[in-house]
């Protein structure tokens, strides 16, 4: 197994106010399954930003793909970005742009044949449950179907490394159960994923899932690295009183 992302001592700060990350270090291998939790604020958002490239440590060193990230010239940065799939926590679709055109998105900047485009969206479609809705923008879907057209983007041209901020957010127990399981079998095939949470029965739901905890901008473990999720429970229940 490849080491695809390190992080050594890295922290970041915002303008002039306190360290946001502090002193993180970890290393991601290839085709594993690692879950980040924290509660609200904790740096997950910012700790993802960094991995995907959006934003610059304030120190420390990052290398992705075994090179260093921190100082990588502006003209390599696409090539870098085209090998990570990532899912916004806002979805970020293009709003005049229909599902289908959305999830093509990455097909056509990589200049897939459009006849090969056509058959790799709708098998991705109808793997999310919107076969159905290939057509419709992103204004006439609901949120859960938003945030899926964001996944199937993301994951269509089979990122190195894939990274979704609370990818489940808005769907219902069953869509992220299979979205849980998509995510899970990119790890069988290689692809290193990176999944931001505050949803602990999750964490039961990617059998293999190692686990990072961030507490105010820290790894509870010092040296980055990572524990075994829970032991599954049965599901919660669906309505609380
Ligand atoms: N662009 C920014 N400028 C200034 N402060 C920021 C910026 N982005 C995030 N922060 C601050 O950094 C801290 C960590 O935010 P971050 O969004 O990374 O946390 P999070 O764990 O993802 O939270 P949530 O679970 O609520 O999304 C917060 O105090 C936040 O206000």
């Amino acid at each position: 197994m490849a080491t695809i992302v390190q992080f050594e001592n890295v922290g970041l700060r915002y303008g002039s106010g306190p360290e946001t990350l502090s002193d993180v270090s970890f290393s991601l291998q290839s085709g594993t399954f690692y879950f980040l939790t924290g509660a609200s604020g904790a740096g997950k958002t910012s700790l993802l930003r960094l991995i995907y490239l959006a934003q610059r440590p304030s120190r420390g060193i990052i290398r992705l793909f075994g090179e260093d990230a921190v100082v990588l010239p502006r003209a390599r940065m696409p090539g870098f970005r085209r090998r990570i799939g990532v899912v916004f926590q806002d979805f970020r679709l293009v709003p005049h742009l229909t599902a289908a055109e959305n999830v093509a998105l990455p097909l056509r900047i990589a200049g897939l044949p459009a006849g090969e485009i056509d058959t790799a969206v709708r098998e991705m479609l109808a793997w999310v449950g919107l076969g159905p809705r290939a057509d419709a923008r992103p204004a006439t879907l609901s949120g859960g179907e938003q945030q899926r057209v964001a996944i199937a983007r993301a994951v269509i041209n089979r990122p190195d490394i894939l990274v979704a901020d609370e990818p489940t957010g808005n769907v219902d127990p069953d869509m992220a159960d299979r979205l849980m399981h998509l995510f899970g079998s990119l790890g069988n095939l290689g692809t290193t994923v990176v999944v931001a949470t505050h949803d602990l029965h999750l964490l039961t739901r990617v059998p293999g899932a190692r686990m990072m905890q961030l507490d105010d901008g820290r790894l509870l473990d010092p040296t980055g690295i990572l524990r075994n999720p829970p032991p599954q429970s049965p599901s919660p229940p669906l309505v609380t009183a």
